[in-house]
């Protein structure tokens, strides 16, 4: 049951009248509407019709015309009195009121002026005074949402952060009961963050939570650790290592061809969720450590303790109590002793592929250049070693970590939100089967064909608008700072809000709709710089994604060489597929997909090839219907 009590702090027409900015909010039109000299009724209307604008995406049920795309409840979550957040917001209830105590004196006010003689009059104009200067005073207070924490327990955090957004503004306080969080769903705010003034700025709370598994490895590390580590880690994913992972890129997606050849000739579904889970772990393993999970055709405990390890970090992402932090409930509750165990299992693992690497390193008796490539092992893990810098087993393994589970589980999600937007848009998979057909046809597609593939790349930028992963980012004030115009302390949580920037009407026609052909196809790849930073799919500035041209070109391959392949179609009584917040956007019930073999002519030589896979490695195993979690 969710109890909403979220109630403005400051008035934010008066904010606006008093820097003198228009009414209509630059990044949500539609609020200066909604707000703007409307009597009440007529203000919840025009609220409830921004709110349909900001909404979301009503696809049909999933048995043959395409998936449901809901929040974490298919069943709206409403409040004690029965009504939904929606119906509570379209109410007016959420609008501004101003000055809390300006309100709460209004009545003694009213009833001293009706003083037929004068002192009570006096005294009301003295209250109408100070009222005047407690309004001015709100309107430039951060406009502040206040609830329980259980309001966005177990919801996808970003979903009510969009409606609230639409309420409240680019740059509001969020409240529960002592703890404030500042949510941000400006691209100016957000370029001032991530690059202006990003020395003012840590990972604060992710920090916190990644520290039992990702320790001081790059994402969570802050100071002089991060830039030291950065300084070292970055080259090891330069150009010619990406183009020697291509090939490796190919072997994976055609092993996961078998896998998916072997569930469609037994007339099984694929959670393709799952299956890119499996397909990119394995790529990651090999890329960062040069071990093979092999996860497409079977489970073993490495895997199971990588998973375990993943769900607690986002378990205790939405846990409002850390417990974990007390040793003896932390050996007590079994969740935790499963945590602990993974841990374990992971660190030994890690610590004998280090050994491993440094044996063949030491034996290897050769002069590398400045790429440090190795045939043998041509991991990440054998860069840092061969490119000398003196380092701990510890901080090896926390590098390690890191990149396994950030380069991991994104790419997942980009290549299964890819894969869902095409569900209910056959013209977009033909112009990708065509461009595939055309450029990669059978073989396996190699760096120079994957930078050909301008319009599946198009497709994966705007997949990645519509479902950015992460979808929030976290930063933590070093020091005072304005933001918009509002003052933010030192020590201030902050949430950037990707998916609020990157659904944003202001900044993009159309916000909802997936539509790949808003970037040019001749233009350059959209990033943060061409787009303003009003698109962030790999964040910006000095913390930025290291591995976003290996993940484009691994998210390209995996979908030329399934798409030339295969067919993908929602499966029958498939259930809606829902999203639920973790450090990606996850399916809430899966993506469970019939996968039909593609037959093709190529276009060369116009003989049917019927999309068959060449080299193709291992046969298919798995069954992938079961979850990873
Ligand atoms: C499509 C896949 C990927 C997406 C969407 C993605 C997204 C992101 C984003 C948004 C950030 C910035 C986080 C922040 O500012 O708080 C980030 C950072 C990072 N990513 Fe990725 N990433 C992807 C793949 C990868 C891969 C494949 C690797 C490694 C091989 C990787 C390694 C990292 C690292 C180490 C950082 C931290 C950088 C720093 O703080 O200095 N990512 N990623």
């Amino acid at each position: 049951m969710v109890r909403l009590n979220l109630e403005p702090e400051s008035s934010l027409e008066e904010f606006r009248a008093h820097i003198g900015r228009p009414p209509q909010h630059p990044a949500y039109p539609g609020r200066g509407n909604c707000t703007e000299n409307f009597p009440g009724e007529q203000r919840a209307a025009a609220q409830a019709a921004s709110l349909q604008v900001l909404g979301y995406r009503s696809l049909a049920s999933s048995n043959g015309s395409g998936p449901s795309f809901s929040t974490q409840d298919d069943v709206p979550r409403t409040d004690g009195d029965g009504r939904s957040l929606d119906e509570r917001m379209a109410s007016g209830e959420f609008t501004d009121r101003g000055s809390t105590k300006e309100r709460l004196t209004r009545p003694v006010r009213k009833i001293l002026a009706k003083d037929p003689v004068g002192p009570g009059r006096g005294l009301a104009y003295q209250l109408a005074r100070i009222g005047k200067e407690w309004r001015a005073a709100a309107a430039v207070r951060m406009p502040e949402a206040r609830g329980d924490i259980r309001e966005i327990v177990g919801e996808p955090v970003f979903v009510p952060l969009q409606k609230l957004a639409a309420i409240y503004g680019g740059v509001f306080r969020l409240s529960f009961g002592p703890k404030s969080f500042v949510v941000v769903s400006d691209a100016a705010v957000a370029r001032h963050m991530l690059m202006t003034n990003a020395t003012n700025y840590s990972k604060g709370i992710l920090s916190e939570i990644l520290d039992f598994i990702m320790g001081s490895g790059l994402i969570p590390a802050d100071g002089e650790v991060w830039r030291a580590r950065r300084r070292i880690v970055v080259p090891s994913l330069h150009r010619k290592y990406i183009a020697n992972m291509v090939d490796m890129f190919a072997d994976s997606g055609l092993h996961g061809v078998a896998t998916l050849d072997a569930a469609q000739k037994a007339g099984q579904a694929v959670e393709m969720e799952n299956f890119f889970s499996r397909l990119t772990l394995d790529i990651i393993g090999k890329a960062v450590f040069n071990y093979d999970f092999d996860s497409l055709t079977h489970d073993d405990p490495v895997i199971q303790a990588v998973y375990t390890v993943l769900r607690e970090a986002e378990y205790r992402s939405t846990y409002p109590l850390p417990y974990w932090n007390v040793p003896l409930l932390r050996w007590l509750v079994p969740r935790q002793r499963r945590c602990d165990e993974a841990l374990l299992v992971i660190n030994s693992t890690l610590d004998s592929l280090i050994a491993k690497s440094k044996r063949l390193f030491d034996e290897e008796d050769q002069e590398f250049g400045e790429d440090f490539l190795s045939d043998e092992d041509p991991s990440i893990l054998h860069f840092l070693l061969a490119s000398g810098d003196e380092i701990t087993s510890k901080q090896l393994r926390d590098d390690l970590m890191t990149m396994l589970i950030a380069g991991h589980e994104t790419t997942a999600a980009v290549l299964t939100w890819t894969l869902y937007c095409l569900t209910d848009r056959p013209d977009v998979l033909r112009r990708m089967q065509q461009e595939i057909d055309e450029v990669v046809g059978d073989g396996k597609p190699n760096m120079d064909q994957l930078q050909k593939l301008r319009f599946t790349m198009r497709v994966v930028n705007e997949a990645m608008r519509l479902y950015p992963q992460p979808p929030v980012l976290i930063r933590r004030a070093l020091a005072d700072d304005v933001l918009s115009g509002f003052h933010v302390s030192a020590g201030s949580d902050i949430f950037i809000s990707v998916w609020n920037i990157h659904r944003n009407s202001g900044y993009w026609q159309r916000p909802e709709e997936f539509d790949p052909d808003r970037f040019l196809l001749d233009g350059p790849v959209p990033n943060e710089t061409t787009e303003n930073f009003n698109y962030l799919p790999f964040g910006g500035g000095r913390r930025k994604c290291i591995g976003d041209q290996f993940a484009l070109f691994e998210s390209l391959s995996a979908l030329a060489i399934l798409l030339r392949r295969f067919e993908f179609r929602m499966a029958p009584g498939a259930p809606p597929v829902g999203m639920i917040t973790g450090a990606t956007i996850h399916t809430k019930e899966g993506l469970l997909m019939e996968v039909v073999p593609r037959s093709v002519t190529d276009p060369l030589d116009g003989v049917p090839s019927n999309g068959k896979a060449i080299d193709v490695i291992t046969p298919a195993a798995a069954t992938l219907s079961a979850s990873t979690a």
